[in-house]
């Protein structure tokens, strides 16, 4: 039997004395897409941070395709498949159409580099638009589409994305979906942290919900998706108080 492409398996991992996740497990079997979903501060990018290899846990382990990477390093991580949209790192000296062919380059073939660049290129106009422009003259929000764009272009094996509806226009967002779904139709596993239900559940095969550093349902998303009400008191949860 193949090796689910990521497991986080009762991960407890604290910021000093505030501990944050209690015994959280996810898990992505190959060539799934899954979404994280939960109000704010329970924990989400917490378990980002751990899968990532930038927290370390106090219990608990993370696996990529079956390797135990809990102790590695992040690059280990990357080597083992995993891609996560961090940051808004790029090539500064390089232009927006560079940066993602150069990504691209590193990481996958030629045809799909050059097919890819032009479908993110598409899905982001501001992007289009700077095409040949450096990266170090982009706004913030469109450095965050370049990284978003890159993420896409390197045809990841296992994608984690936290919040990519977060900040950009409903028409982007939805280019994206599509890209991120076309991606997982060519094999990527992918695991996405969102706070919008509706984006997530329309994308994502299954869905964990959190609260308070816990998983308190996982359920396929179509069924989720036919019971509002249900989610709207998963999502508020503990957090009525917070909802207004
Ligand atoms: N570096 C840190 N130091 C101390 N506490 C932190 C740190 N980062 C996060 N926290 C706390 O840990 C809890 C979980 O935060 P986390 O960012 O994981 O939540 P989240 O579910 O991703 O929230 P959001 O959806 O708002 O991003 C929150 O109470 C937060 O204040």
């Amino acid at each position: 039997m193949s090796s689910p492409a990521l497991v986080a398996d009762g991960i407890r991992a604290s910021y000093g004395p505030l501990q944050v996740l209690f015994d959280t497990s996810v898990r992505v079997e190959q060539g799934e897409m899954v979404a994280l979903l939960g109000p704010n501060g329970v924990g989400k990018s917490t378990l980002l941070k751990v899968i990532g290899g930038l927290l370390t846990p106090d219990a608990g382990t993370v696996s990529i395709f079956g390797q135990d990477v809990t102790s590695a390093p992040s690059r280990k991580r990357v080597e083992a498949g995993l891609c996560q949209v961090v940051g808004q790192s790029s090539f500064s000296s390089l232009t927006v159409t560079e940066n993602l062919l150069m990504h691209g380059f590193a990481n996958s073939s030629r045809k799909w580099t050059k097919e890819a660049t032009e479908a993110a290129l598409a899905v982001f106009p501001r992007l289009h638009a700077r095409r040949n422009q450096l990266a170090s003259t982009l706004s913030g929000g469109e450095r965050q589409m370049l990284a978003l764009a890159k993420t896409i272009v390197g045809d990841p094996k296992v994608l984690v994305v936290d919040e990519f509806s977060l900040g950009l226009a409903p028409v982007v967002v939805g280019g994206l979906m599509d890209l991120v779904r076309r991606l997982n139709e060519r094999g990527s596993s992918i695991l996405l942290v969102e706070q919008s239900v509706n984006v997530a559940l329309s994308l994502v095969h299954r869905a964990y919900v959190m609260e308070k550093g816990e998983i308190i349902a996982e359920e396929d998303a179509a069924v989720l998706a036919a019971d509002p009400a249900r989610v709207q008191a998963l999502m508020l949860g503990g957090h009525m108080e917070d909802a207004g």
